[in-house]
């Protein structure tokens, strides 16, 4: 009887779809098209607009079983950030994302009781992997890279493969989920997905007209599904 196969490498668990939405309608249609993540959102509020909380609570009562997030803000200082969680603390999201500026005092920064937060920093500031392990020591469970800017550069305009594949391996080593957005179109995803973040952030790139302000497009949210799928399918091509 020949020797058992060992088991190859373990494959890294598939990229997730986030679809930030606006409403309940939106976070059913996201759902239903293959979003992983609906994540509740103001876009018509610039980077990371909070939605109030009865209306989060709607996007999660209507994301049908997808993992949920919100967004609470951009803080200027920890004593917003805690403010603005805890606003959400109670909504029902799966996860909080908070905007975390380059000189937000992480020591000082008491989060709340609530879901576990993750760190949202912005592409233009160019945050490394560096930053990561204090991320991770100041109790965030995330670590994302989105634009602050929503002016038509995509992330990959701002920082380049190698810099976001530090900064996910990064959060990999620190237990940290990761995600990667920023303006992002359904052609990031074959270079995106091999650098293995926890998920890819879309808006703008899966409404009619490329317009984060207008609805979304749930032929486009199941086309970057599929997309996705097909990337953990054939890692290597993707
Ligand atoms: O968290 C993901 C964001 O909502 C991305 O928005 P965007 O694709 O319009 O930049």
């Amino acid at each position: 009887m020949p020797d058992p196969v060992p088991p190859g490498p373990a494959r890294p668990p598939r990229v997730r779809l986030l679809v930030s939405v606006r409403d309940a309608g939106e976070a059913a249609r996201a759902a239903a098209a293959g979003a992983d993540l609906v994540d509740a959102k103001d876009p018509g509020r610039g980077a990371l607009g909070a939605l109030p909380p009865a209306a989060v609570r709607a996007i999660v009562a209507a994301a049908r079983g997808a993992q949920t997030s919100a967004v609470a803000g951009e803080p200027r200082d920890a004593a917003e950030a805690e403010a603005l969680l805890a606003a959400l603390a109670d909504s029902g999201a799966g996860y909080l994302k908070v905007a975390v500026p380059p000189d937000l005092d992480l020591a000082g920064l008491r989060r709340p009781a609530g879901p576990p937060v993750i760190a949202v920093l912005f592409a233009e500031d160019a945050p490394g992997a560096a930053r990561v392990p204090a991320l991770a020591a100041a109790g965030f469970a995330g670590a994302m890279i989105d634009t602050r800017s929503k002016d038509g550069r995509r992330l990959t305009d701002h920082l380049g493969p190698a810099h976001l594949a530090a900064f996910t391996a990064a959060c990999r080593a620190a237990g940290l989920l990761s995600g990667l957005a920023g303006s992002l179109a359904l052609d990031d995803i074959p270079v995106l997905a091999p650098l293995a973040p926890g998920y890819l952030g879309f808006r703008g790139g899966l409404c009619a007209g490329r317009d984060r302000r207008a609805g979304l497009d749930p032929d486009r949210i199941a086309e970057a599904a599929r997309r996705l799928a097909a990337a953990a399918r054939h890692p290597a091509a993707a």
